[in-house]
């Protein structure tokens, strides 16, 4: 009010001289009034215009009623629009601020007017808010979609794009700015999460295969630009399937982390270290040459994987093997390279596990000659060139051959003869064991009862299954087409299955094992010792008799940990009334040992050695050089 009043005053007094000067000029110029009253006419009226003029102004420029309605309108909307707006002045302050801003971050209006925009913002923000975003505002009169992180009354921190535009006076400069911001924290996680499941491992978080392959083919390109290496190591821990299978898949899921997060602390800044599925890890160094020097570097690998993990208060170890290839000596593109240290890692495998190899020529020969070998292996069944086997098997008590193993052999037509060890393997790989297995089960079961015939009755033929033939749908169908076309009586037929294939599915081992079982067919666990099988689910296999592994015999008695696996092996088949048979018995030694602790049959060189079946006929009509049961008495 005071301000209008003064305003009125001086307008008067302006418009007073202004209006009077003319009127005086007039009245002088033309001397009709005396100049002290033209001065008072004129002050007269000039005073009376000064308000008049002041009050007409006011009123011209006063918005009306409907545009007052138009600006509360616009303030309403402004405040209250569910956007995050504000209005900074040419100082950076913040003028104005919609209420959906302070409800986001979380603060009262006065806590934010009159405050730079850039206290709101994370450090990284505010340094480019104040070297770019603002300084680009200011001179190009707007900004769009700039990126920028607030923070939140509670020092929680939003993403969101920022958009603005200046608004300029008369004069040209900058007032103040509109500015809109959009929140973006949701749509960046879920961008990080795609991206997260596109290029990481949602069990380890590693990267996985999509991103390890970029991360190479980078790095393989970085190294040709500088003349340097690249190193690659494949890790595959050992008998983890085993670990699967016995402890289950959550454990397994844990073991998996744990060795993620041990490799990645084993590794430089700058190295990759990836998961490409299920054991598999991969790790991309690229100072190799320089600076890492690879065996130590592999050799702190294994170790570290090597180190105990302890699960709900039960501890056991893993182990690794690993393949080594270097880029460019061996392999000058991404799948060759990986494919090398792949093949590397598998010859470590060969080599006993819980080792490190290097690619080598030599490797790639042996690789050639396993691809030579699947293709005539393929050709062997045809031709004629598999045969079987025989193994006796003794029950140390009457001193009879109670049974026998039927072995496959191979005659390759040039190379000899080929262990079951270097084929069996492959043709479990191919999917060749299936007809080869069929092969071998009607064989064996047509000698069975060949001798059968010939008079050597209750004669048992041990025959060993493979995973792939015994998780085949058809499975028990060929083995009960074979029994009734070779007319053998099914209880003398034993199938040896190993630890690893009847734990790798309980559930279904279970069942086809219950099949077999009706069927009368014997049962037995071949290797027995050497998996993860739990005392538990071998309880519920039907299982008739285990065979302790080879590796555990060939030591006894003399290694103390071997001879206490046995005795605690037998210990348990006595516990839960399943028969044993010791194979890989070689030495007395090993033969008083078990004896003395009521193991009751037994396999191995010592006995016979594998042989074709018209040599076991003739050893079937006059004995065994060595006659079992006086051997242990004297
Ligand atoms: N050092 C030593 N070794 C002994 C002794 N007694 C027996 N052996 C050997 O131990 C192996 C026992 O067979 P396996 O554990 O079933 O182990 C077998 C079995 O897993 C596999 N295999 C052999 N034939 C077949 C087959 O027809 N089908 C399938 N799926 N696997 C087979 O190949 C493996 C090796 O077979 P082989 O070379 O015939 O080796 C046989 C046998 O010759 C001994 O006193 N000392």
């Amino acid at each position: 009010m005071r301000k209008h009043l003064i305003c009125l005053l001086l307008c008067s007094l302006a418009g007073g001289l202004f209006f009077s000067l003319p009127t005086m000029v007039q009245g002088l110029a033309q001397e009709n009034l005396p100049p002290g009253e033209s001065v008072v006419a004129a002050l007269a009226l000039g005073g009376l215009g000064g308000p008049l003029l002041y009050l007409w102004r006011r009123l011209a420029n006063r918005p009306n009623g409907q545009e007052l309605e138009a600006a509360r309108h616009f303030r309403e909307l402004y405040q209250r629009t569910p956007v995050m707006l504000h209005s900074i002045d040419a100082g950076g302050r913040l003028v104005s601020v919609s209420d959906c801003w302070l409800e986001t971050l979380g603060y009262r209006r006065e806590e934010v007017i009159g405050h730079p925009l850039t206290e709101f913002m994370t450090e990284g923000s505010r340094q480019t808010a104040e070297t770019l975003t603002l300084p680009e505002l200011f001179t190009t009169g707007q900004v769009k979609d700039v990126a920028c992180q607030l923070v939140k009354k509670h020092g929680e921190v939003i993403d969101a794009l920022l958009s603005a535009v200046a608004e300029r006076d008369r004069g040209g400069n900058i007032r103040r700015s509109l500015a809109v911001v959009t929140d973006v924290t949701e749509r960046r996680r879920s961008e990080q999460e795609i991206e997260k499941l596109a290029y990481y491992d949602t069990l380890t978080g590693l990267p996985n295969r999509s991103l390890f392959q970029d991360r190479l083919s980078q790095a393989m390109a970085q190294a040709h630009r500088e003349g340097a290496g690249v190193g690659l190591m494949f890790l595959d821990l050992d008998r983890f399937k085993s670990i699967n299978d016995t402890l289950g898949h959550a454990t397994g899921d844990r073991l998996l982390q744990v060795v993620a997060n041990r490799l990645k602390k084993c590794v430089r800044e700058g190295d990759t270290v990836a998961r490409l599925g299920g054991d598999e890890f991969v790790i991309i160094s690229t100072d190799f040459t320089h600076h890492q020097d690879p065996v130590a570097f592999a050799k702190r690998l294994l170790r570290v994987v090597g180190q105990p993990v302890q699960f709900d208060g039960r501890e056991f170890v893993t182990t690794a093997s690993i393949g080594i290839a270097i880029y460019p000596n061996d392999g000058a593109d991404v799948s060759t390279l990986i494919g090398n240290a792949d093949f590397a890692m598998y010859h470590a495998k060969e080599l006993g596990r819980n080792t490190y190899q290097f690619f080598s020529a030599e490797m790639n020969a042996r690789a050639l000659e396993k691809l030579n070998l699947e293709t005539s292996l393929r050709q062997a069944l045809k031709r004629g060139e598999l045969f079987l086997v025989y193994q006796p098997q003794l029950d140390l008590a009457s001193g009879r051959i109670t049974g026998v193993e039927a072995l496959a052999r191979w005659r390759h037509p040039e190379k000899g003869l080929i262990p079951p060890e270097k084929f069996i393997p492959i043709a479990e790989e191919t999917g060749l064991i299936l007809p080869l297995g069929e092969w071998v089960l009607r064989t064996a079961c047509a000698q069975a009862r060949a001798w059968q015939a010939a008079g050597v009755p209750g004669l048992r033929i041990a025959v060993n299954v493979s995973a792939r033939q015994f998780n085949h749908p058809e499975f028990l169908e060929t083995v009960e087409r074979i029994l009734q076309e070779t007319g053998l009586d099914p209880n003398l037929l034993e199938l040896e299955l190993t630890e690893s294939i009847v734990m790798e599915n309980v559930q279904d081992a279970i069942m086809t094992l219950t099949d077999l079982k009706v069927r009368n067919i014997h049962l037995a666990i071949d290797d027995f010792g050497t998996g993860y099988s739990s005392l538990t689910y071998l309880k519920h296999f039907p299982i008739d008799r285990i065979k302790i592994a080879q590796e555990f015999v060939r030591d006894i008695p003399n290694d103390a940990d071997d001879a206490a696996i046995v005795e605690a092996i037998l210990a348990m088949a006595g516990s839960l009334n399943l028969e044993v048979i010791a194979e890989g018995v070689e030495r007395k030694d090993q033969l008083g040992f078990l004896h003395q602790r009521r193991c009751k049959e037994m396999q191995g060189y010592y006995f016979a050695r594998p042989m074709p079946a018209e040599q076991l006929a003739e050893i079937f009509s006059r004995g065994l050089a060595r006659e079992p049961a006086c051997l242990y008495e004297g």
